[in-house]
């Protein structure tokens, strides 16, 4: 496992380019099952979890050609089914969360699909009902297989189209249930359906693939079933993480950077919610520009009490990014509760920032106070290991901003949605040498 060594205490300065969306690829990719023609897809990020979900679909026999960087060429014709019903498919697909994607297409197109408990971040329960629920209302009979810990999933008949409401609106959940329906008869109505810019982008690619979906963009999704998919093209979405991140990074470490080409309609609250930290965030053509801030101050709301940031399903703001969020405010000027919603396991990390000065007090797994420094004392280097990923680039950034050399050991779990990040980063101005 690799190491993060960093001098802490550099500014950044000059701009950034952000990397295409990690959970957008996991899903586009996995939609190129639906089809036996060719779907060309470029802004692929090399990232982990992209790689590793690319190498899955080569070992089912999807051809995949390079064309170059970050363009790839999908062709599903021959897929290997008996590779999916092998151990080696079970293992991989354990290895990361974006091949739980892979069951929609499948059960669509081939009538069998095995869902592994998937990998991903170990960040509290993460339960697959709606998943599995939804396939099923379309049909799909679901059984529990005790030797493989895995579900198997058989539609021998084709799938046919329902009204279904969806117990929560889970990101994964509704693109699996959707690239299922795509090819079901008949229609399919799916309410509470999440409805983030990824969701928007994989119904965007389905419909230029002939299928019929409308509502997108909203929690009411009708799709009326087609035959057959053909092929088409598809450009990933600058990753909304990867800014929020930048944003943070830039704050904490007092740089002034631009974060180009950003898609601004896309980040939805992220920039709202970052400028109640109190960060200046200059919004110039697609671009945002955060000028050097010796001091930022929270904002309290409007009756004077104080600020919570917390997450919610898309419009509201993403719980990956509360992370960020948090370790930003330890060196704001003001008070502010971080309040987790969805995970229950994502704050721990915590206790690493307060072993390097923050002042935090974790109030229950789900949410922890933080009472920023407002800069007067820097935080100290610590050496300290990544839990999740997104953990991972708030310690990143809090041992950017502090005094001293860190260590940050297990950063494959950063490299799992982060792309050549100390290369990117020291290009900046940053100093982090990573140790194999
Ligand atoms: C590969 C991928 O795309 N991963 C993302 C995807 O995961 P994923 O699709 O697995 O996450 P879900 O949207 O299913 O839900 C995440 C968690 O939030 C809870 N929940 C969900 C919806 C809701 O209305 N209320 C609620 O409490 C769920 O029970 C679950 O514990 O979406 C999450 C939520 O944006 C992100 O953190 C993950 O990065
Ligand atoms: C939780 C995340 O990823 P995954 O769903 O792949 O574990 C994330 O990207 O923050």
């Amino acid at each position: 496992m690799s190491s993060f060594v960093i001098e802490g205490g550099h500014k950044l300065s000059g701009e950034i380019v952000p990397q295409g969306a990690k959970n957008e690829a996991l899903q586009i990719l996995s939609a190129t099952l639906l089809t036996e023609d060719k779907i060309t897809v470029s802004n692929v990020p090399d990232i982990l979890d992209v790689n590793n979900l690319i190498e899955l679909l080569r070992l089912m026999g999807v051809e995949v050609t390079k064309i170059t960087a970050g363009t790839y060429e999908f062709c599903a014709k021959d897929v290997n089914l008996p590779f999916v019903e092998s151990q080696e498919f079970l293992e991989r697909s354990r290895k990361l969360r974006g091949s739980v994607l892979l069951c929609g297409p499948l059960i669509a197109r081939f009538g069998y699909a095995i869902f592994p408990k998937p990998g991903g971040d170990k960040i509290g329960r993460r339960r697959l009902d709606t998943h599995l629920i939804g396939i099923m209302n379309l049909g799909a009979d679901c059984e529990y297989i005790q030797d493989k810990h895995s579900y198997e999933l058989h539609a021998p008949n084709g799938l046919k189209g329902t009204y279904m409401l969806l117990d929560e609106a889970s990101v994964t959940g509704t693109a699996n249930i959707l690239m299922a329906a795509v090819l079901s008869k008949g229609i399919t109505t799916i309410y509470n359906a999440a409805c983030e810019p990824y969701i928007q982008q994989l119904c965007k690619l389905l419909n230029n693939m002939g299928a019929k979906i409308s509502g997108v963009g909203s929690n009411l999704l009708t799709i009326e079933g087609v035959e057959t998919l053909h092929g088409a093209c598809h450009r990933m979405l600058p990753d909304m993480i990867e800014v929020g991140s930048f944003i943070g990074m830039a704050a904490m470490t007092g740089s002034s950077l631009r974060i180009k080409n950003v898609s601004l309609p896309d980040l939805g609250i992220i920039v709202p919610s970052f400028r109640r930290l109190g960060i200046d965030i200059r919004e110039e053509d697609d671009d945002i520009f955060i000028p050097d801030q010796d001091i930022y101050e929270i904002e309290t709301f409007m009756d004077g009490s104080i600020l919570t940031v917390s997450d919610a399903p898309w419009p509201g703001l993403s719980p990956d990014l509360l992370s960020v969020f948090l370790v930003v405010a330890t060196q704001a000027k003001g008070s502010v509760l971080i309040h987790q919603k969805m995970f229950e396991s994502r704050l721990f990390f915590v206790d690493k920032l307060i072993d390097m000065g923050a002042q935090i007090i974790l109030c229950d797994p789900h949410r922890a106070t933080i009472i920023g420094h407002g800069k007067y004392n820097s935080l100290r280097a610590s050496t300290m290991t990544s839990p999740d990923i997104r953990a991972g680039i708030a310690l990143l950034i809090a041992a950017m901003s502090a005094k001293g050399t860190s260590v940050i050991h297990n950063v494959d779990q950063i490299d799992r949605g982060y792309e050549n990040i100390e290369q990117r980063l020291n290009a900046l101005g940053a100093h982090i040498s990573r140790l194999d």
